[in-house]
């Protein structure tokens, strides 16, 4: 009989019956031919520890979303051209299936750019090998990367879409095309003939914009529904009539909601007011529209994965993407979560039971990191990339030479063209002179000897990730002058500290005196039985990187802030066995040099901070 045939919620319904669609004439979704809106949150896998995906999305379904809408950062998947790695904390489809098993839905947002605060906006570095490379383009080279990388991807997705039995209720084409220089309608409707061919007809796929008339005129294309993004500063109404001059029937879509905001390093720490965060969501919720909360959950910008902007100079991201969302870094319920909470109350039936507390926290306490033996050159420089044009899309090289000539005087070591990207730490035999940084140090006073070793420890602090710049080239991409020369005979190393760390330590400690310039420092602690988060806190410490159990917890930089504590997820430590803390300080560590665990984060102490020269 009919009824039974349509009901699709009997065991093994099977996927024909299931459907998402766009309805023109209702302007709404429909889920199985009924009506249907979405509240929706972001959360990226890939700044949340594995351990922890449950935690966040149980959280994010008890606070009445119904959705959650995630990237998929090209360069988190395929590291080297043709190298793919979707395991462990990067195992997308076990994510997609923790999402399904929560009830909730999914909005894909694949790219292959999808800015983010990521670095190079998830598109990876390798693809400047070419480096005159149009990015996002219908430049060959990056279609061909693009087509082979959506043809391991997408194939990926297929079978979670919803109408073939999966949670993917809409896909994202690139994202905010219309705020990029190119507007390139060929590279649109290429992707959208490489999402359709592999994804089939029946998948929503939608395009997001700012609400701009140039924006949205070089953002959408025919055969792509056009969503717009926007604040709690904006007018809601005003807003989606901008959708709307694109899209004059069919549903009201915010993509991003904006609940909080990137922080910089050096730069005031982001904060949106919850108040003025529910208000605006009510007047989006009471139009009928629907809406994704950008960020629900931040999360950490671990490794060397944080992006950067380029506006009035190079503006690297931190490596908190607390984003001051309702779910903080460490998964904790804000009172921002509860005030949207009792807003989607009154659109939409929250789940019984209460909300799961906040993760316990641990202050373990101070941890001593004597110095490591004359690290530099023991430990990270690996001679045997001498003269091959090295590739290393992260971290830290080493750029040698030998001083061509006598500095009685001294003389100005110089960054032509702003070429340091991003920072150099300038050593003479090892001793630390000082630091060149991109848009802010373009030279330091030295003296020397003939043939004494000039070393140039140079740090990437991130690709951009948004706008005109993303050929973002790292290291020294100009000449270097001393004096009125061109420094020349360069030989470059590759510093694959990552993975000297995981590998050859922790080595004996030496001297617990401070230190200036690049350096290790290591030491060990236990826990009472215990694993809990924490957060890691450098008093006295000035620019770094560090690792615990071979873990790269990500930079720290408190002479500049807004960050002053790294977040410490408690499954990187272990309650049983010893833990080892090592931390690389590039410039200079406190005499007696220790850390801090403690059990809040601090995330808004900036400093006006530039470098301090040579004693
Ligand atoms: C100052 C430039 C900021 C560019 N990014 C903007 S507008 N945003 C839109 C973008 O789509 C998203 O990925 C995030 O990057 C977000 C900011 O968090």
């Amino acid at each position: 009989n009919l009824d039974w045939d349509l009901r699709t919620d009997l065991p093994g319904a099977s996927s024909t019956d299931r459907s998402f669609r766009i309805d023109y004439v209702n302007n709404c979704f429909l889920k199985d031919g009924a009506r249907f809106r979405y509240i929706s949150g972001s959360i990226h896998y890939f700044r949340v520890p594995p351990a922890y995906w449950k935690d966040r999305l149980l959280k994010m379904y008890m606070s009445g979303l119904n959705a959650v809408q995630i990237y998929v950062p090209w360069n988190y998947h395929e590291p080297q051209p043709g190298v793919y790695n979707f395991s462990g904390d990067r195992d997308l489809e076990k994510f997609l299936n923790l999402v399904a098993e929560l009830d909730l839905l999914v909005i894909l947002r694949p790219g292959p750019y999808i800015c983010a605060e990521w670095e190079m906006g998830g598109l990876p570095s390798w693809l400047l090998t070419k480096p005159d490379i149009a990015l996002r383009t219908t430049d060959s080279d990056y279609l061909q990367a693009v087509d082979r990388w959506l043809g391991v991807l997408l194939p990926k997705i297929k079978p979670h879409l919803y109408h073939n039995g999966g949670n993917i209720i809409s896909v994202q084409v690139e994202n905010e095309y219309g705020s990029y220089y190119a507007c390139d309608y060929n590279y649109m409707r290429h992707l959208l003939g490489v999402f359709r061919a592999s994804l089939g007809e029946e998948v929503v796929l939608f395009t997001t914009d700012g609400t701009s008339a140039s924006e949205l005129k070089c953002g959408t294309l025919q055969g792509l529904y056009a969503t717009v993004d926007f604040g709690p500063e904006e007018n809601v109404t005003e807003a989606f009539m901008l959708q709307r001059l694109y899209e004059p029937k069919g549903p009201l879509v915010n993509s991003e909601y904006y609940t909080g905001w990137l922080d910089y390093w050096g730069e005031a720490h982001s904060t949106k007011s919850a108040k003025k965060v529910a208000n605006s969501l009510q007047k989006i919720l009471e139009m009928g529209a629907n809406v994704n909360m950008y960020m629900f959950q931040g999360g950490t910008n671990f490794g060397y994965w944080s992006g950067a902007d380029y506006k009035d100079g190079y503006k690297p991201i931190t490596t908190s993407y607390d984003y001051d969302a309702p779910l903080s870094e460490a998964g904790d319920p804000t009172d921002k979560l509860y005030i949207i909470r009792s807003v989607i109350s009154k659109f939409q039936e929250l789940p019984a039971g209460p909300m799961p507390p906040p993760t316990p926290k641990f202050a373990y306490g101070y941890v001593s990191v004597p110095q490591v033996s004359e690290s530099w050159n023991g430990i990270a420089v690996d001679t045997s990339c001498g003269f091959c044009s090295a590739f290393q899309a992260h971290g830290f090289m080493l750029y040698r030479t030998l001083l061509p000539q006598e500095i009685v005087e001294s003389a100005l070591l110089s960054a032509s063209g702003n070429g340091v990207h991003d920072l150099a730490y300038v050593l003479l035999n090892g001793e630390y002179q000082g630091t060149l940084e991109r848009d802010r140090v373009n030279g330091i006073n030295i003296s020397g000897q003939l043939g004494d070793t000039l070393d140039l420890v140079v740090e990437s602090m991130g690709r951009i990730n948004f706008g005109a710049n993303d050929s973002d080239f790292k290291g020294l991409i100009h000449n270097i002058t001393l004096g009125t020369s061109i420094l020349s005979d360069w030989i470059i190393y590759p510093l694959d500290i990552d993975t000297a760390v995981a590998h050859a330590w922790p080595p004996t400690a030496q001297s617990s005196s401070g230190h200036r310039g690049p350096a290790f420092y290591t030491g060990t602690f236990t826990t009472p039985g215990i694993s809990e988060d924490s957060y890691l806190k450098l008093p006295g410490w000035t620019k770094g990187q560090v690792w615990i159990n071979g873990f790269n917890l990500g930079r720290f930089w408190p002479v500049r802030g807004p960050q002053q504590t790294l977040y410490v997820p408690g499954s990187f430590l272990s309650g049983s066995a010893i833990n080892t803390l090592v931390v690389l300080e590039l410039q200079e560590a406190p005499d007696n040099p220790k850390v801090l665990f403690v059990s809040r984060p601090l995330l808004n102490v900036t400093y006006n901070y530039t470098h301090k020269d040579r004693k």
